[in-house]
């Protein structure tokens, strides 16, 4: 059966036939004459404050990750310098669809050019385009076909938009061209539960309903005989119910505990049965807007988080702005290479007001809950950096202070930042980019960011070694954590506590339950030794 491969971003099974998100508008060949600019400029507008509105309804109907990239996605539409360059190209003769059109495409050329996450914003742009042309064109809205059947929803990319009203009893997974494992689509993907499949080229090879099979976490998707696709999915249901109905505290079969923490963004992203947070991201609160949330602001938010959490811990990493996540308020000069810049704990040298006005904040809402509240600091590159922030959370009231180690040196010297510092959590999305010296947001580099990589696995049993002889925690919280597999290499290498996105927790606990810590060691002894990264996960996979 033919099979095509892409990265698998979102764990899980399903299959079924294929459709496709339904296309663009595409605008007349013949542009018409403007005869009234300020009607056209007038259309532009109401079109662009259309979607705006849409937009934000959406974001008002959802919550959580999808809600925070919509309010992001409307404010793009409702930009002011848009706005300004639609009403230039009307000054120059584009009728209002057309004006569009030109500007959006100009800024999303600018969006390519600054890379990063502006380049990967540029798809938001280009369907914020889509929907007022269409509306400006009367046209149906580009967006999700409705077959009547469920159905895998393969597209060039998804927006924001498309991705926020999926209703997973109709979609059974995605597969997309385009994106990268940190894009849109796998994120809320992963979010949502559905397994997804991106940057998977042949996708558009596959004619709407054709059959096939999706497999979120090897990235294979398979053409099949229409007859296997529902005993796929009766399995693929079998084995949710199965992890489902494990419940309880992460631990071993001989009785190792593991913690098993959640990642989120707020408190949205909370279950009931999770023991705590291992990654709290708080620069959601900080995105899409204009100026820095105050100390009485984020303290609301700490606070709702850390109430709901009752006495469960929470690890709060502080401001990860630069690079993909970009604070335009903070003044940060462009840099040619973000990534390599000024980000994570390093804004705080210029703007150390930021990082104190957190603590604070983090600081007034422990103090008001019964939440066990760590704090931890991204992108620590030196025991300076990491005894410089230590002090500062102490200085603020806090107990507990970490960092993260996301930087091969952070790694290198675990044992001198363990000096300093209460605990470590191994960031493995940036660990694997700065080890393999590979953007993490690019698709063709997919299997040099592998996290199965020896040279990454290495790196972890320093961290590990370095925490057990300093008698304290080494957690993992990159989205490695929640592959079932890797989190017992993890765990035998010496990692106390894994973060994940919820949806990843049961499969991450079955997988526990099934060894022994012994068993473990064995497993990450054959991961480390192994030439490559596919070999490490084959390996390990055949003995397990
Ligand atoms: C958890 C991490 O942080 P983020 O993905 O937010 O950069 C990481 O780098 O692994
Ligand atoms: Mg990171």
């Amino acid at each position: 059966m033919p099979e095509l491969v892409g990265i698998g971003v979102s764990p899980g099974r399903s299959a079924g036939p294929v459709f496709r998100l339904a296309p663009p508008p595409a605008l007349p060949e013949v542009a018409p004459p403007v005869t009234d600019p300020d009607a056209e400029v007038a259309a532009a507008r109401s079109a662009l404050a259309g979607v705006a509105a849409a937009l934000r309804a959406r974001a008002a109907s959802v919550s959580g990750a999808a809600a925070e990239v919509l309010e992001t996605q409307a404010m793009m539409a409702a930009d002011s310098t848009l706005a300004t360059a639609v009403a230039a190209r009307v000054a120059r003769g584009s009728a209002a669809a057309w004006a569009i059109t030109e500007a959006i495409a100009e800024q999303r050329e600018t969006f390519a050019q600054l890379g990063g996450y502006f380049a990967e914003r540029a798809a938001d742009l280009a369907d914020i385009g889509d929907r007022a042309v269409a509306d400006l064109l009367g046209e149906p809205m580009p967006g999700l076909p409705s077959p009547g059947e469920p159905f895998v929803l393969t597209a060039e990319d998804l927006s924001p938009a498309d991705t926020a009203v999926l209703d997973p009893a109709d979609v059974l997974a995605i597969v997309t061209r385009r994106g990268g494992p940190t894009s849109h689509t796998a994120i809320l993907a992963r979010a949502m539960g559905l397994p997804a499949v991106v940057g998977c080229p042949d996708v558009v090879t596959l004619a709407d309903a054709t059959v096939v099979s999706v497999d979120g976490t090897t990235g294979q998707v398979t053409v099949i005989d229409p007859g296997e696709a529902a005993g796929i999915r009766e399995r693929a249901a079998a084995d949710r119910a199965r992890l489902a109905a494990l419940t309880g505290p992460g631990r071993t079969a001989d009785g190792h505990p593991v913690p098993l923490l959640l990642n989120v963004g707020g408190a949205a992203d909370l279950t009931d049965d999770a023991e705590g947070v291992g990654l709290f991201r708080t620069e959601f609160l900080f995105l899409g807007r204009t100026s820095a949330p105050t100390v009485a602001e984020q303290q609301a938010a700490y606070t709702e988080l850390f109430a709901a959490l009752g006495q469960r811990r929470v690890v709060v990493r502080t401001l990860d702005a630069g690079a993909d996540k970009p604070l335009p308020y903070l003044g940060l000069a462009q840099e040619e290479n973000p990534a390599l810049g000024v980000r994570g704990l390093r804004v705080a040298r210029a703007n150390p007001t930021v990082l104190t006005d957190q603590l604070t904040a983090i600081a007034g809402a422990a103090s008001a809950t019964d939440a066990q509240v760590w704090v931890m600091a991204p992108m620590v590159a030196t025991p300076a950096e990491a005894a410089g922030f230590a002090q500062a959370v102490r200085a603020a009231g806090l107990a507990v202070a970490g960092a993260m180690v996301e930087v091969p040196a952070a790694a290198l010297h675990a044992r001198r930042l363990l000096d300093h510092v209460d605990f470590v959590s191994i960031g493995t999305n940036d660990l694997s980019q700065y080890t393999l010296a590979a953007d993490r947001m690019s698709s063709d580099l997919a299997d040099l960011l592998d996290p199965w990589q020896p040279a990454v696995l290495d790196l972890v049993a320093t961290c590990a070694a370095a925490g057990r002889e300093a008698g304290k925690p080494v957690g993992v919280c990159g989205e490695a954590a929640g592959d079932p597999l890797l989190a017992l290499v993890f765990v035998g290498l010496g990692v106390t506590s894994l973060s994940m996105s919820a949806p990843s927790v049961p499969a991450v606990r079955a997988s526990l339950a099934g060894v022994t810590l012994e068993r473990c060691a064995e497993l990450a002894r054959i991961a480390v030794d192994a030439p490559d990264a596919r070999t490490a996960r084959q390996a390990v996979a055949a003995t397990i």
